[in-house]
């Protein structure tokens, strides 16, 4: 940051997120002083070719120290891209790409590495956002909670409300607004409802050899069979009191599920199934929400989105319907918790992760320093 050591004001910090669906990086910038979102900037959108998507398949499941020199060349060269193409970024909040998650065993892992980016673009890179939390008994995600908390408060709301993130995995924060913090007790409840597009996304490049539903146009053609959907529910995971958190293909019990079913049975099941994981979560808030606001690439998906509203009772919106940008939330946000780990302010707490205490995770990588250090 070009500010002096110790300064509170706003600055322009340009976060990433390449997130569980594999299908691209986002980026995009935010002013902020650590707190308050002071106005959005400029976004872009890097897909992954459909050889850079395999090679990153390949990978899952993979620990520092296995050999994933194509997957990180991948992963560095697609964000340098997308990265290059902004000017003024003061800091760089970078997520990298999730390839394993088990925050009670070997720990969490995402590819990339933040001290060649900050060398490569000559700005200070936050990265490795989720092992400090993770040291600290925490889930290690998710970490957007603290940002809602911020787009919450901007919005000026005066009851809880939540925030549902539809990615590849599924992830809901509860939010009452009326707290003056993020990591004072109650203001927040975050955890991982369960799958939304992974497991869809892997039935239809099965069956069909497409990415996704598109508008869920195979799922408005079938008919959920409850059998499976029931079967599904009877999982451990959606009674066990939150915070949580899951890994990308810790459902893949869904496809066994629905592997007798015609394919767009078998979408419009899945999609339920999505959409269930989701009501079973928000009966774990304190307080039912007074609006869902949704978030990520799910809320273009019609079907579920009336799954959604059909069970539950309050109103189900597209973020966009308060006037943010549910393609650049999540990278907004990493934007904005690179700004909080450069001021030393915590970016989970017990609420968020199961965290022990509120803790700033992420390392920090100057320009050619070639040297690291913790927060956190
Ligand atoms: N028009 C659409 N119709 C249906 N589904 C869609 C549409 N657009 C996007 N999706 C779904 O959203 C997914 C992408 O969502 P998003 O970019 O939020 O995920 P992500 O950031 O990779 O995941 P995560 O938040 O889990 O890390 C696609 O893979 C697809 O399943
Ligand atoms: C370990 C990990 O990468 N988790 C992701 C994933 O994708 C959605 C959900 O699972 C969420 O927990 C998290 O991402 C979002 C951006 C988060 O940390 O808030």
């Amino acid at each position: 940051m070009t500010r002096g050591k110790g300064s509170t004001g706003p600055v322009w910090a340009l976060g990433t997120m390449s997130g569980t669906s594999l299908d691209g990086v986002d980026a995009a910038m935010i002013r902020t002083d650590g707190e308050t979102v002071i106005e959005t900037g400029p976004s872009a959108y890097r897909e992954y070719t459909t050889e850079e998507t395999a090679t990153l398949r390949a990978a899952l499941g993979h620990w520092p120290g296995d050999d994933l020199e194509a997957a990180a060349h991948v992963v560095h060269r697609a964000h340098l891209d997308v990265l290059s193409r902004f000017d003024g970024a003061e800091v760089i909040g970078f997520h990298g790409q999730t390839l394993a998650h088990e925050p009670r065993g070997r720990g969490t892992h995402q590819l990339g590495d933040g001290a060649a980016l900050a060398d490569a673009l000559g700005v200070p890179v936050v990265w490795d956002f989720r092992s400090a939390d993770v040291r600290l008994g925490g889930e290690g995600a998710p970490l957007a909670p603290f940002y809602h908390f911020a787009c919450a408060r901007s919005l000026g709301a005066e009851a809880p409300l939540a925030f549902l993130n539809l990615g590849g995995v599924g992830n809901l924060t509860w939010i009452d607004p009326r707290k003056p913090g993020p990591a004072d007790e109650g203001a927040l409840l975050a955890f991982d409802t369960g799958p939304a597009n992974a497991p869809i996304n892997d039935l239809m490049t099965e069956r069909r050899g497409m990415p996704y539903d598109e508008g869920g146009a195979l799922a408005a053609r079938g008919r959920v069979v409850e059998g499976a959907l029931e079967l599904f529910l009877e999982e451990g995971y959606f009674l066990k009191v939150p915070p949580k958190s899951l890994d990308r293909d810790d459902f893949s019990l869904m496809l066994d599920l629905v592997r007798e079913l015609d394919d767009a049975d078998a979408a419009a099941t899945m999609t339920a199934m999505s959409a269930a994981a989701v009501m079973r979560g928000i009966e774990h808030c304190p307080a039912p929400p007074e609006r869902l606001l949704v978030t990520g690439g799910g809320r273009k998906n019609p079907v579920l989105m009336a799954m959604l509203a059909a069970g539950l009772d309050c109103p189900v919106e597209p973020v966009e319907a308060a006037g943010f940008d549910g393609d650049m939330l999540e990278a907004q946000a990493f934007a904005y918790l690179a700004v909080r780990v450069m001021r030393g302010l915590p970016t989970s707490c017990p609420g968020t992760t199961g965290v022990r205490a509120a803790v700033g995770g992420g390392e920090i990588s100057r320009p050619g320093a070639h040297s690291r250090r913790r927060i956190g």
